[in-house]
């Protein structure tokens, strides 16, 4: 399919298509006027060769042949993108643009590199990351926290081509931007205070490899248009420096956001969203594939060495019948931790239960006297703050940046908090 549109006014998601065997399938997401097809209005239709579609006034064209084309933007100077506004904070009501990826295929595959799965969803995401591992095209893999992406991530990139070459990582909310424009592009020596030599940036290092970006959604709004370029060109210019020199780097994204409501609120690029979600991939959370999870328990407690014993004690029939009623805000990354704890203590513990009254306060805990004070007080700082910052994160949705500024907490702060209780990696 050629989609092409020639006016820049309009709406972010102004329609969405998806090619089918004879022609394509288009759907307004909401009655917002101006969006026709062959000169009739619609919400959803299914469009053939070569007709017109307008948007308000752009045109778009769409032809048999399956490629996306978006447009270009007109060549400019090497700070072009610089340049470039942020998108206006969307004003009208908003429309219902959760995101839609179709009808994903089901699959037979039980398995995507050490990724083990038996529900629908996730073997219809392993469909994909297997598709998308047989490519060369980026990623945006969606879930989450502790979902496993980054384990996506990295069984894409060893399932692939590029295997054999660097799989890179760099964390976008855990740097201020400054810091995290070096670590992703490099810099010259002398190009800030404290630059004493030139440093070679991750996109770099990762020549011939792959990159994956994680909590791509924290990405600040300075360094999008600078990745944006990165994605267009396959070029990159290290801080302080006049030249581009080009890159061979595949890139896999990842967040825990939902990217097209950060377009909406005018927070991330909606050029950016569309070059990285050139295949996107959601990762559903635990609680939406609780069958999957008998399997990660025997996956997990293999890679955390249990013994035969702690192996039947863990998997009986009444612990996973318990598991499987948790509700793992953490994700697989907190059954681990639970799993962990569970070999720690020689026993099956009931995974934390949410209080009765408030589901998001944890229950609390019994204090020992037998401890010295210390020892006590730094137990139960230690388990208030587990439990405040995973309520935190809860309640929020899992958006670090939204928690954090509503505990009145520093971002970095509150990201080394979650690391620390494993809540985060
Ligand atoms: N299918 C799985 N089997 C075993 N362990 C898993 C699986 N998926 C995830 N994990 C474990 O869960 C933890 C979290 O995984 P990962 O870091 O990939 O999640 P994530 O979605 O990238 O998290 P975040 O959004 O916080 O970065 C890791 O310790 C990982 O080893």
């Amino acid at each position: 399919m050629n989609l092409s549109n020639e006016e820049s006014a309009v709406s972010r998601f102004h329609c969405e298509m998806k090619p089918e065997q004879k022609g394509a399938r288009a759907r307004a997401p909401d009655e917002r006027p101006g969006t026709y097809v062959d000169g009739v209005r619609w919400r959803q239709s299914r469009a053939r060769g070569r007709s017109g579609s307008t948007g308000g006034h752009p045109l778009a064209r769409h032809d048999a042949r399956d490629e996306v084309v978006v447009p270009e933007r007109p060549a400019m100077g090497p700070d072009f993108e610089d340049a470039l506004p942020m998108p206006r904070r969307q004003t009208e009501a908003l429309p219902e643009l959760k995101q839609e990826p179709g009808p994903l295929p089901t699959s037979e595959r039980a398995t995507f590199g050490d990724l083990v799965a038996t529900s629908a969803a996730t073997r219809a995401s392993f469909e994909r990351m297997a598709c998308a591992a047989a490519s060369n095209a980026t990623v945006l893999l969606e879930g989450e926290t502790g979902t496993g992406k980054s384990r996506a991530a990295h069984a894409i990139h060893r399932s692939g081509a590029r295997a054999n070459a660097p799989f890179l990582v760099v964390d976008c909310g855990a740097l201020p931007p400054n810091l995290l424009e070096s670590e992703l592009f490099g810099h010259e020596k002398g190009a800030f205070t404290g630059a004493i030599q030139r440093r070679v940036g991750a996109f770099e290092e990762a020549d011939g490899g792959t990159i994956f970006l994680d909590e791509i959604g924290e990405l600040p709004a300075e360094l999008q248009p600078k990745l944006l370029r990165v994605l267009e060109n396959r070029e990159i210019r290290r801080l302080g420096s006049n030249t581009y020199q080009a890159v061979n780097v595949r890139v896999i994204a990842a967040t825990h956001r939902d990217l097209r409501e950060e377009v909406q609120a005018g927070r991330f690029r909606a050029d950016l969203y569309f070059r990285l979600a050139v295949v996107g991939i959601p990762i559903p959370s635990l609680r939406e594939r609780t069958e999957d999870i008998p399997l990660i328990v025997e996956r997990i407690l293999a890679g955390l060495g249990a013994t035969p014993e702690q192996l039947a004690k863990l998997t009986t029939p009444d612990f996973l019948a318990r598991l499987q009623r948790a509700a793992w805000p953490g994700n697989v990354r907190e059954l681990r931790n639970h799993l962990e704890r569970c070999l720690v203590f020689q026993s099956a513990l009931p995974p934390t239960a949410p209080d009765a009254a408030n589901p998001l306060v944890p229950a609390s805990r019994a204090v020992d006297p037998l401890l010295t004070y210390a020892e006590s007080r730094r137990r139960a700082l230690e388990s208030f703050e587990r439990d405040y910052v995973e309520a935190l994160l809860k309640l929020h949705g899992g958006k670090v940046s939204q928690a954090a500024a509503a505990a009145d907490m520093d971002r970095v702060y509150l990201y080394r908090l979650l690391r620390r209780h494993g809540l985060k990696s």
